[in-house]
């Protein structure tokens, strides 16, 4: 039983990349609170339920320990704080904080794959993740551990190359460095605790989850209305991007055209609504939606 008396705790990063979006989620999810004295712990008003603020290091092994059920993490955190023990578990992706863990070399050093970092020195704050897939791709490397400012380890001779996280490159290219192979694709997380919380708790936690599975599949959903002649109904259903079956009405007046409204999963990008029109769409609409279940 979670170690908590009569309140659920969700751990979140407290200040970085995936602080903003991760209270964003939450508060869609229906929570609210008011930001105290206390740094620590945001104490949410209409349900027993505290945010816990802390390191992002941290929340695998909070989550993990059931000092909180639920928790909001980088893959690559929760990869690289996984030990012997049980471990906490993805409950869904969250689709922010998406970045992936690359090997990157100077250069100076000829790369044709992982072979040729056997014997090197390898710098990087995520040794666990590192050491594996190195051994599983059968290399002998050492690894520097460092926390952070990786990306200078080649410039001052600390090792030939590094394995960090990459999104737009940026700061590879500011250090003279090139991506090269993969080693872990990440995003923001849901995770669970492995031990229960108090039955009297249960349900609250499972509505919770169930509320931020809606806020996230409705990310980036567009609700899209128009009017389309019956004989092209074929082809602008299949640009309506991710949408599944539309609803389709009759038009009062008009036996040639009809209503067709569809949540759409994915972008709705001007190029779409220029093809619809194309195929003889009309009275585009296209409109965002709040919640979703
Ligand atoms: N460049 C990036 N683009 C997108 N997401 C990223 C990027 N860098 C890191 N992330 C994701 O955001 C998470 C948090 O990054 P941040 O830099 O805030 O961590 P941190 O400095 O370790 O913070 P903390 O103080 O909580 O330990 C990373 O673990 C990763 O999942
Ligand atoms: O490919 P890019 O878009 O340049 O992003 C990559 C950088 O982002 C992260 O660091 P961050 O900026 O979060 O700083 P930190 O390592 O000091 O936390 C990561 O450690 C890289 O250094
Ligand atoms: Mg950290």
């Amino acid at each position: 039983m979670s170690t908590v008396q009569g309140r659920l705790r969700i751990a979140v990063q407290k200040s970085g990349r995936l602080a903003d979006r991760s209270l964003d989620l939450i508060r869609d999810a229906g929570l609210k609170w008011v930001k105290g004295h206390n740094d620590l712990l945001y104490r949410v008003e209409n349900y027993p339920i505290d945010l816990l603020r802390v390191r992002d290091d941290d929340i695998p092994t909070f989550v993990a320990d059931g000092v909180c059920d639920l928790g909001i993490v980088g893959e690559n955190v929760l990869e690289e704080g996984k030990n012997g023990g049980a471990n906490a578990s993805i409950v869904m992706p969250l689709g922010f904080g998406r970045c992936t863990l690359k090997i990157a070399t100077p250069p100076t050093l000829a790369y044709e794959g992982p072979a040729s970092l056997d014997g090197l020195r390898i710098a990087t704050s995520y040794p666990k993740i590192l050491r594996k897939y190195l051994n599983d791709n059968g290399v002998s490397a050492d690894i520097v551990t460092m926390r952070g400012a990786v990306e200078v380890a080649p410039r001052l001779k600390l090792a030939a190359a590094i394995c960090d996280l990459v999104s737009t490159g940026a700061t590879l290219e500011a250090n003279g460095l090139q991506a090269k192979d993969t080693v872990l694709e990440s995003q923001a997380v849901l995770i669970q605790s492995p031990i229960a919380p108090e039955p009297g708790l249960q349900h609250l936690l499972d509505s919770i989850v169930e509320r931020m599975a809606g806020v996230v599949s409705s990310q980036g959903a567009k609700y899209v209305m128009l009017n389309a002649p019956r004989a092209s109904l074929d082809q602008i259903t299949a640009i309506l991007p991710g949408a599944g079956s539309p609803t389709v009405m009759p038009l009062m007046g008009r036996d040639d055209a009809v209503a067709v409204h569809a949540v759409c999963q994915e972008a709705v990008f001007w190029e779409t609504l220029e093809k619809l029109k194309a195929a003889g769409a009309s009275a585009i609409l296209v409109l965002p939606i709040e919640k979703m279940m």
